[in-house]
């Protein structure tokens, strides 16, 4: 096991192979104690690999946006339970009961694994928010899905570093706020609503969660103390 760091980031490993992933890890132990994975590489090493993530000493991030009637949902949320997994991501747009009862089953199993919520996507403007969601304001969705996962007893939310003020207006404190859409530099790829590590941090994020911006950069551990620079700058004044 190597030594950690406590960044609040979360460094998501959308890479091709597992054999990419295991050497990014190697790259990124000690400088990043969070990993994020999604369906990709799930699908490739199953419950092996995040045990090995696990074992790493990562915390791990499992962010399969798990969304299905709720007993589908509860099946997989009780399967994952015992995995040493820190959080997982379900879609609130599966509703109420889905997150009621995955929240029951996680406790029911007495498991630690932090079930947190997708608001709506930062990939999404309002333009194409509004081909899946005719007539309802995005900044309408966003708060009552915020506020619906606070209510269901969610561990917390995913949402963009622009929506951080509007979704803790509706939000207890204690629901952890899980920020992807973070960029030293914006622009260029498929993220709408986007802001600076320094500016989610000012707005009360709790953990960021970045990519391409770490796996893609041409020396990774640079990238990685250039973002915890502006992590630093945010935290040092938050509102
Ligand atoms: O659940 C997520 O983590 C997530 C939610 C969201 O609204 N937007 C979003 O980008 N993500 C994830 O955050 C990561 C962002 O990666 P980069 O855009 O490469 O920094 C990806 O792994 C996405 O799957």
């Amino acid at each position: 096991m190597t030594e950690h760091t406590s960044l609040p980031l979360f460094a998501a490993l959308d890479l091709d192979t597992l054999r990419e992933a295991r050497r990014t890890m190697d790259v990124l132990s000690g400088a990043v104690d969070a990993i994020k994975i999604g369906p990709r590489l799930y699908a490739q090493g199953g419950a092996p690999f995040l045990k090995e993530i696990v074992d790493h000493g990562f915390k791990l991030f499992l962010d399969l946006k798990l969304h299905d009637i709720p007993n589908t949902v509860r099946l997989a949320v009780e399967t994952l339970a015992d995995l040493g997994i820190f959080c997982l991501t379900l879609q609130t747009a599966g509703g109420r009961r889905m997150m009621e009862e995955s929240v029951a089953a996680r406790d029911r199993l007495g498991s630690t694994m932090k079930l947190l919520g997708i608001t709506v996507l930062t990939s999404f403007d309002e333009k194409s928010w509004d081909e899946v969601a005719p007539g309802c304001p995005m900044d309408v969705a966003i708060k009552k899905r915020a506020w619906l996962c606070g209510d269901c007893g969610m561990d917390g939310l995913v949402c963009s570093p622009l929506d951080l003020p509007e979704v803790r207006a509706v939000t207890p404190p204690t629901l952890l706020k899980v920020v992807p859409g973070v960029r030293l530099v914006a622009g260029g790829d498929d993220q709408s609503r986007v802001a600076t590590p320094a500016d989610a941090f000012r707005n009360g994020a709790d953990y960021i969660v970045m990519g391409r911006p770490i796996y893609k950069a041409p020396d990774v551990r640079k990238a990685v103390a250039e973002i915890a620079r502006s992590i630093e700058e945010g935290l040092s004044c938050r509102k």
